[in-house]
């Protein structure tokens, strides 16, 4: 998920109980044109399975911009967005954009599977059910014709962004249909949803997006059938080895900055959530951050 998945959380999340994880989205023209950015491909043997993520128009780009990720990364699968309708993506006609036109989803996914067919990785996808209208089965119809080996499905359109309810009956027609594996998204809150989800679609896979970000704790709570409500100290030392590990690959002080974002989602469930926010926020510099997470920390053992 972009601005939060990157390798750090990651692996927080596998630590956790994660079976898999994906990449946050990495952008096929900047990665053609520019180069990859290591912040958002980084990641270490811990991680795998995972999948890095890409988005784009253009087929031939998308695969030439896959062939780059697979022959310096080597991930264990390269995974098209279809799903991400944020404005800037829908503005270069891109990701969840193209859900009006499975043709050219179904050429996308071909044009990279054939390319990157000597590296031996295979191609996923992550769609939705549509862009103004729901077009499922056309569009699974297209990707699973053009070869791709797995798709995750979060069942809204993309015109809903998150409003409304994910539709999971549409991962169960989608896996009815089906001869890959389908892994479901969407409104996946609690472990006992992962456990509802995968029941009621009968999907080979549940990934959990937001509830994750605010809980990382639901994939051991997943694997141990059990509540499991993190202490605010075990949410401190969480924040302060995730900014341990972001800084292997990222630059300090940004890293200070972006883990302000998690900080926030993990204080949502914490009493007087307010003034620790503000707290965390009103840092100034990485040391500043640092000294003050530390100290919260010590407060909790005091
Ligand atoms: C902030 C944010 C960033 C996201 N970034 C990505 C992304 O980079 N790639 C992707 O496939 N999905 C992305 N998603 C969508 C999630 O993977 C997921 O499908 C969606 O949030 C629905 O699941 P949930 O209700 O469990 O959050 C993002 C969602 C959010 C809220």
């Amino acid at each position: 998920m972009a601005g939060y998945t990157h390798s750090a959380f990651r692996r927080l999340c596998r630590w956790l109980g994660a079976d898999r994880v994906y990449s946050e989205l990495m952008n096929a023209t900047g990665i053609v044109f520019k180069g990859i950015e290591k912040e958002l491909a980084y990641f270490t043997g811990e991680e795998r399975p995972i999948h890095l993520q890409l988005y784009g128009r253009n087929p031939e780009e998308i695969a030439k911009a896959a062939v780059k990720v697979v022959e310096e990364y080597k991930p264990d699968a390269i995974d098209i967005n279809f799903g991400c309708s944020v404005k800037k993506v829908l503005k270069a006609k891109s990701a969840g954009y193209l859900l009006q036109f499975p043709e050219i989803m179904g050429d996308i996914v071909r044009e990279t599977v054939n390319t990157i067919k000597p590296y031996g990785v295979p191609v996923t996808a992550k769609i939705r059910l549509g862009f103004h209208e729901d077009n499922l089965e056309k569009i699974a119809e297209n990707l699973i014709e053009a070869g791709v080996s797995l798709i995750a499905l979060h069942p809204r359109l993309a015109k809903e962004l998150f409003t409304g309810k994910a539709r999971w009956e549409r991962i169960r027609d989608l896996k009815k249909i089906s001869p890959i594996p389908v892994v479901g998204s969407g409104d996946v809150w609690t472990w006992k949803d992962m456990e509802r989800m995968f029941e009621e679609t009968g999907c080979n896979g549940v990934m959990a997006g937001r509830g994750a970000i605010s809980n990382p704790w639901i994939f051991k709570e997943f694997k141990e059938k059990r509540d499991y409500k993190a202490t605010f100290g075990e949410r401190i030392e969480f924040l302060l080895e995730e900014l341990k590990l972001m800084w292997e690959f990222m630059e300090k002080e940004r890293a200070c900055k972006e883990i302000k974002m998690e900080a926030v989602q993990l204080f949502k469930g914490i009493r007087g959530k307010a003034k620790l926010n503000e707290k965390v926020m009103r840092s100034k510099s990485c040391k500043e951050l640092v000294e003050r997470l530390e100290e919260l920390r010590l407060k909790v053992h005091e």
